[in-house]
């Protein structure tokens, strides 16, 4: 059976330098995928990939028996700095993006869908503030439901959490697994948080270090579900898989510089 994302063969070079070599995945349908390795290592790269920003040097990502060649609104991407249109309202950064591919809805069904989202993230009440009017945190949950709002069938994350406090970072991380759990949306996420990886993933793609990144291994997360923070913590299988990252990423791929 075929896997519901599939990346073949792929490698990345810019000019002379091979960030990628090589890379073979198979995500399944609603799995929730964390992508780490060191800085640098072409992470961002093989989600840019993914999402048709970035074209492979060779291989191909074969999305849902399609193979991907350009961006499309079967998968949207989350970035860290929110990358939101900065002389537009919450609501209209929500509505641009519902307008542009869901062009068959009519303005009542737009209407009610962007009030949606931005209600399943919690900034329904701040839809008139620009984004310099709002909180980082508000920000990449406006980044998150203008993903979410187009429905796509991969939510793509690049360290979406990264520039938030220890605290906004952990609510938004329990909002994306509620949304996640509800949605049983396909998500690959670029993280550099261990924690963050086990809390969330199924399983974690470890990258080997660059140049010529191959994957490493694909660890499993055999945590149950519903995952409640305070205690898996406590659970032999977390202790020990966070063991494995650590030794991974501070011991085998332990850079110098
Ligand atoms: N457009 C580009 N042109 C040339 N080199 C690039 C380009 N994009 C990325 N690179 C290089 O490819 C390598 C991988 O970059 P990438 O951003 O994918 O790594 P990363 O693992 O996501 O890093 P970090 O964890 O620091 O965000 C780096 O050496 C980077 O300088």
């Amino acid at each position: 059976m075929r896997a519901y994302l599939e990346i073949f063969n792929v490698s990345k070079y810019f000019g002379s330098y091979t960030v990628l070599k090589d890379i073979n995945l198979l995500i399944n349908r609603g799995e929730f995928i964390s992508l780490i390795g060191h800085s640098g290592c072409g992470k961002s790269t093989l989600l840019s990939i993914v999402a048709g920003l970035t074209e492979p040097t060779t291989g191909s990502v074969i999305l849902d028996g399609k193979e991907v060649v350009s961006p499309g609104p079967d998968r949207a991407v989350v970035f860290q700095n929110y990358s939101l249109l900065p002389w537009l309202s919450v609501w209209d950064n929500v509505m641009v993006a519902v307008k542009s591919v869901l062009k068959g809805l009519s303005k009542k069904e737009m209407e009610e869908r962007v009030k949606h989202y931005l209600n399943l993230v919690g900034v329904y009440e701040h839809r008139h503030k620009k984004p310099s009017q709002i909180s980082g945190g508000m920000k990449q949950r406006v980044a998150i439901a203008r993903a979410l709002a187009v429905e796509p069938k991969v939510l793509l994350l690049d360290e979406p959490f990264g520039a938030l406090d220890a605290l906004t970072k952990a609510i938004l991380q329990d909002e994306l697994l509620r949304i996640w759990e509800e949605s049983k949306l396909t998500c690959i996420m670029v993280t550099h948080d261990i924690e963050e990886a086990l809390y969330l993933s199924d399983k974690v793609v470890v990258l080997s270090n660059g140049p010529s990144a191959k994957v490493f291994d694909v660890v499993e997360v055999n945590i149950p579900r519903p995952r409640v923070r305070a205690e898996i913590v406590k659970l032999r299988e977390y202790i020990e898989t966070k063991e494995k990252l650590l030794y991974y990423l501070t011991t085998v791929l332990r850079k110098t510089a």
